[in-house]
């Protein structure tokens, strides 16, 4: 399938500043956007770890982790500063690290009462499944294979290229859409779309989708704390998300090719931490102008 219409919008720095916001002193930590995460897994506990760190990298006022004892452990290890009590939010991310078929009654009720209601959800991976009829704001953020099992459920046959694919998919679903890969896909329902290529190969690695949706659930948290919005808001929101990841793995890979000659251009291999570690950089550059 052919890559992206050439007169899309392509994502850039001053479009990323325009969806960030500095805090203030008038700010609070409820004001500056509570993002819960249901993410991780026994079988794959690490995503929780990579959401929530990504979450608190990005800037937000307070995370929550709900998820197993194992899980819950390894985040806490990692950041201590993570609510890990119920209470209220401002966007869910679900899905990352968890498997569909392992899925309890108990989870998938939970799960279907946050997709009833009236905050954001970035839902991802194993929670993709569950998406068809959200009457919650709802962005997606499947990688390729992810995508066509959504459109295999959803009824959609093949489309002209990525980019029609994915804004089928936002129409069909009503919700927005973030196509993971090289170049990343972002529609809408009503049809606004735009492409990020912000990020070098080296983000073809394990775990750097979980980081994404840390991320872009804590840019909605803090956008729907200032103002609530609609489905339409996700979609710029999820650009500016899938724009800064880019830009932290490119800071990243360069701090690991660094002192080589030509190191810092060509960069080095990096982990999903490593770009999540990233992003206070990619944030601040935004933010400096
Ligand atoms: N540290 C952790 O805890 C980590 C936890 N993780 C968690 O693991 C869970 C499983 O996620 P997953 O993506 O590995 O597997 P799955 O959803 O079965 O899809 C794979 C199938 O789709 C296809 N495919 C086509 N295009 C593709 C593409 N671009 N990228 C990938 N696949 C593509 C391809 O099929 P093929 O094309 O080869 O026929 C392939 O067989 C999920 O919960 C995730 O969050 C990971 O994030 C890693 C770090
Ligand atoms: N060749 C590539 N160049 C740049 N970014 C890529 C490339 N391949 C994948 N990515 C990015 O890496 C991330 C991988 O996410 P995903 O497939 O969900 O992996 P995981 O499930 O292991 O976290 C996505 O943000 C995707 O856009």
């Amino acid at each position: 399938m052919a890559g992206t219409d050439a007169w899309m919008t392509r994502w850039a720095a001053a479009d990323a500043a325009r969806c960030l916001r500095r805090p203030t002193a008038a700010d609070d930590k409820y004001s500056r956007g509570v993002v819960g995460l249901r993410t991780g897994s026994d079988a794959y506990p690490g995503a929780a770890v990579l959401g929530v760190q990504a979450a608190w990298r990005t800037g937000v006022g307070m995370v929550r982790y709900l998820g197993p004892a194992g899980a819950t452990a390894l985040v806490l290890a990692r950041r201590p500063e993570t609510v890990t009590a119920d209470g209220r939010v401002q966007a869910w991310v679900i899905g990352s690290g968890t498997d569909a078929a392992a899925r309890t009654a108990g989870e998938a009720a939970v799960l279907a009462g946050i997709l009833a209601g009236d905050m954001p959800v970035v839902a991802d991976a194993g929670a993709l499944d569950l998406v068809i009829g959200a009457a919650a704001p709802l962005v997606v953020t499947p990688h390729a294979g992810e995508h066509a099992r959504l459109r295999a459920l959803l009824g959609l046959g093949p489309a002209a290229d990525r980019a029609a694919s994915a804004r089928s998919t936002a129409a069909a679903l009503g919700a927005a859409v973030l196509l993971k890969g090289a170049e990343t896909v972002i529609a809408t329902p009503a049809g606004w779309s735009a492409v990020v290529d912000a990020g070098p190969p080296w983000l073809a690695t394990a775990g750097t989708g979980d980081v994404l949706a840390g991320v872009l659930g804590a840019l909605v948290a803090g956008r729907w704390a200032q103002r609530p919005g609609t489905v339409e808001d996700l979609g710029p929101v999820a650009a500016t998300a899938a724009w800064l990841h880019g830009r932290a793995a490119v800071l990243a890979a360069a701090q690991a090719g660094h002192g080589q000659a030509g190191g810092a251009q060509i960069g080095g291999p990096i982990t999903a931490l490593d770009v999540a570690d990233a992003l206070p950089r990619a944030v601040a550059a935004i933010l400096a102008g």
